[in-house]
């Protein structure tokens, strides 16, 4: 502790003048000389804003226990929820049940609603229709008087943002306009109680200083509530914006219709082509959420206070001066949105700079192992500092243009603007000053002092909207900028949506000019007898559509149910294209194909994908552990699996299916196709196309797993260049260099015959090549001077031809 008498003589003075007046302000508050009322503004809002934060406090704190209590029913009706991972469950009602860990053995339950299907077939001409009406616009700007492709585009969004009035959003919109309107009042109450202050201060009225004093900490409190609500609002509407907008993209996206893998195939069409899409569905939606949010805090806000001020300001100022105030704003707005550079150009382009950077960054870590084999640091290297260079290039060009905007923005809005609001509040003050001169004896002194007072008062409040006007106006003008790089933002999301349209459609062809092609391919599901082409074309989707070249020349073929088919080819004939059109990736573009239902075929593609998750998530893959125990499947079946791809091993290395680990790296290639097969018997379907499946793996397993298939019931479809896979087939569709194709039943009896004989002559020769072996040896031997047990069909020519061909010099022995 310090004590007063160790302090300085001044020090000692300020501390007892403080001591004075703490002690004046107890001494009239004892004396009961301070008069509250008790229905003031700040003292109802004060107890208003106490009632509804118990309120509000009351309601969330039953509501959590409500989910906690339902969160609690739910852990205990499902007995291990530890295992429960990322799966759901389409309900009854088509929503979708999502059960989320936690952590500590506990799951959360989430419902996320059906999709509205019709409405993304509605919206699709809505974006169509978008670009149709912006090239009318473009070749007759003639009697258009007002189009803002900006605006266009958000009301397009803004039906997925808020698509009925009553709804989240709505709510979160209203509340925000509430709580702006509010602050607007409270800084006008504010302002009030600041004059007021100062007044009282002037005037040395202690009793009225301190019921002011309590007042302005009275009011201070809905004050910061109202701002924290607006942040908290913000927050929250930004998120809302984003879950629809991602909700509705998800539903695009990853539906039957696989618009994620035409999406990567959209290369044709260079104005929509989405580089980067990742970036967009994470990055750029949630920039766009947060700066749409954000536009109505730091633009309703402003735009509230200039109707509020200038209303009040107007009847202290006068209309002329109102007017002198917006005359100035406005010629200063037009003059600075003419100085303004693109930034919503620039940010456009700055986000997509960083996605192509991220993505050279993601490339890398996903083919580490690949890249250090090849030894590709170097090459690695200088095209990550390439892109990065691009990607700084930009930003310092940012960074420059926006410096000199600065100066200008802030000379203009913060100091010009500041002074004009000085000029006008000032304004009462001296032309009072200037009035009564004439009449300045007549007035007496004491009346003067009032009007002094009164004078700073009112100077004081005006003082205070004005710059609170000048800060509206400045925000306002600031916030052009935010409009700016919402505009970018709006830009890209709309063209996201647009390109998910486009190929969302079933009839999207991968690149035509305007992305809908004529395709007129006949799909047959639900054949009961095997699977049937008829004059079916392997066209690789492309700008040409249905009209570019088949690979191959058209197929016509039936392979009946229980019957397995081999399609062999060179390199690049189009094998794998078949299984593409077959599977709904790429499109039919003409002739008629029968196959069974979708769930009866299952598909393993040359590169097996391994999902995040557990050891046992990778066999049951493309299934959820809820639907393997819907299906009567348990772990036990998971194990007896994994021995029958002789995978059993992992299970004992791993311990258990609860494993996680990124099982793409940890899988050798041998390992990896044996688990796609393992998937194969778990999912169990009635047609399986094994894309080069099994060229891993050694013969004996091979051989192993057709057989395995065989007996499990399961046909296939095999892609391979290797005839010695024809033994597991009934048909073999041979794909030849120059395009044409042979087809043959290997069941017939004259292919059996055919084989026989082929068989027959493989043994002969085997039987010749052995018989020259031996005389090969005798030969050696002869030559080597051991002549003694030549064979007797062994010729001294053969000696002769073998001495020249390994080019010996010397016949002496
Ligand atoms: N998206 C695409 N755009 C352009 N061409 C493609 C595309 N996809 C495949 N192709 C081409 O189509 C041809 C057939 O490819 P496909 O993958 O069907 O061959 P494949 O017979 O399975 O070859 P492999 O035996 O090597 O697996 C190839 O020449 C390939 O380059």
């Amino acid at each position: 502790m310090v004590s007063i008498s160790t302090l300085t003589g001044a020090k000692r003075q300020d501390i007892k003048n403080v001591l004075l007046l703490l002690q004046e302000f107890v001494v009239t508050y004892k004396d009961n000389k301070v008069k509250i009322n008790y229905q003031s503004r700040p003292v109802v809002l004060f107890l208003a804003t106490l009632y509804a934060t118990a309120g509000f406090g009351i309601y969330f704190t039953l509501r959590n226990l409500l989910t906690k209590y339902n969160e609690y029913l739910l852990n205990k009706k499902i007995n291990r929820p530890a295992l429960i991972r990322q799966s759901s469950t389409i309900l009854k009602n088509g929503s979708r049940e999502i059960f989320i860990s936690k952590g500590n053995n506990k799951v959360s339950r989430i419902i996320i609603p059906k999709p509205n299907l019709d409405q993304y077939a509605a919206d699709k001409y809505l974006y169509k229709n978008f670009y149709i009406n912006q090239q009318i616009i473009q070749q007759s700007s003639k009697g258009i008087i007002f189009n803002s492709k900006f605006l266009n585009q958000l009301s397009i969004i803004w039906g997925i943002l808020i698509p009925k009035f009553y709804c989240k959003n709505t709510s979160l919109l209203l509340s925000q306009c509430f709580f702006l309107i509010l602050r607007t009042w409270l800084s006008l109450l504010v302002a009030k109680l600041d004059g007021q202050i100062v007044k009282n201060l002037i005037a040395a009225n202690g009793k009225k200083f301190s019921r002011d004093l309590i007042y302005w900490l009275l009011i201070a409190f809905p004050a910061s509530y109202t701002n924290a609500a607006i942040k908290y609002l913000d927050n929250r509407l930004s998120l809302g914006f984003r879950t629809n907008l991602t909700r509705y993209i998800h539903d695009m996206y990853l539906d039957k219709v696989m618009s994620y893998y035409k999406v990567s195939l959209n290369t044709g069409d260079p104005n929509g082509f989405l580089e980067n899409i990742d970036q967009y569905i994470t990055e750029d939606i949630s920039k766009f959420c947060n700066s749409l949010s954000g536009l109505f805090s730091s633009m309703g806000k402003p735009f509230i206070d200039l109707i509020f001020f200038s209303v009040y300001l107007r009847d202290n100022l006068g209309t002329g001066a109102i007017i002198g105030i917006f005359t100035n704003y406005f010629i200063t707005a037009v003059l600075l949105k003419r100085a303004t550079p693109p930034f919503g150009k620039l940010s456009s382009q700055r986000t997509h700079l960083e996605g192509q950077y991220f993505n050279k960054q993601l490339n890398l870590m996903n083919n580490c192992e690949e890249i250090g084999f090849y030894k590709g640091s170097l090459i690695e290297k200088t095209k990550l500092n390439h892109t990065f260079k691009n990607l700084m290039n930009h930003v310092n060009k940012e960074i420059n243009i926006s410096f000199n905007y600065g100066v200008i923005e802030d000379y203009v809005l913060k100091y010009t603007w500041s002074a004009w609001g000085y000029i006008f509040a000032g304004l009462p003050v001296f032309l009072d000053e200037i009035w009564p001169k004439q009449e300045k004896d007549t007035i007496n002194k004491e009346a003067q002092k009032v009007d002094e007072r009164k004078n700073m008062r009112q100077f004081i409040i005006n003082k205070r909207l004005m710059l609170s006007l000048a800060d509206a106006g400045s925000r306002l003008m600031y916030s052009i900028k935010d409009v700016n790089q919402l505009t970018g933002h709006t830009d890209r999301v709309f063209n996201l949506l647009t390109q998910l349209h486009k190929v969302h459609s079933p009839r999207y062809d991968f690149g035509s000019k305007y992305g809908y092609g004529d395709i007129h391919g006949t799909i047959q599901n639900n054949f009961s007898d095997g699977i049937r082409f008829e004059n079916f074309p392997v066209i690789i989707p492309n700008v040409n559509g249905g009209e570019s070249t088949p690979l191959f020349k058209e197929i016509s073929i039936h392979i009946k149910q229980g019957k397995n088919l081999l399609i062999l080819g060179p390199n690049g004939c189009g094998k794998t294209s078949i299984s593409r059109i077959v599977a709904g990736l790429w499109p039919f573009y003409r002739g008629l194909l029968s196959k069974p239902n979708d769930d009866d075929m299952f598909y393993l593609p040359q590169k097996t994908y391994f999902t995040t998750g557990n050891l046992r998530d990778q066999i049951i893959y493309p299934y959820t552990y809820n639907d393997m125990l819907e299906m009567g499947y348990n772990d036990d079946y998971l194990y007896h699996i994994l021995r029958e791809v002789k995978l059993e091993y992992l299970l004992k290395r791993e311990g258990n299916f609860n494993v996680v680990k990124d099982w793409k790296d940890v899988f050798s290639g041998g390992e990896k196709q044996r688990m796609s097969i393992a998937r194969v018997l778990f999912k169990h379907p009635k047609y399986v196309i094994l894309d080069e499946s099994t060229n891993a793996v050694s013969t004996d397993v091979e051989d192993y797993l057709f057989e395995l298939l065989q007996t499990k019931g399961i046909n296939f479809i095999t892609m391979s260049h290797r005839p010695l896979l024809m033994k597991y087939h009934d048909f073999v569709l041979e794909i030849k260099d120059d395009r044409s194709w042979e087809f043959q039943d290997l069941t017939s009896e004259e292919n059996l015959k055919s084989i026989d004989k082929e068989i027959k002559e493989i043994e002969t020769k085997l039987a010749q090549v052995e018989v020259w072996e031996k005389r090969k040896q005798d030969i050696e031997l002869f030559l080597d001077g051991k002549y003694n047990d030549i064979n007797e069909e062994s010729s001294i020519d053969m000696g002769v031809e073998l001495y020249r061909r390994e080019g010996r010099t010397s016949m002496s022995s």
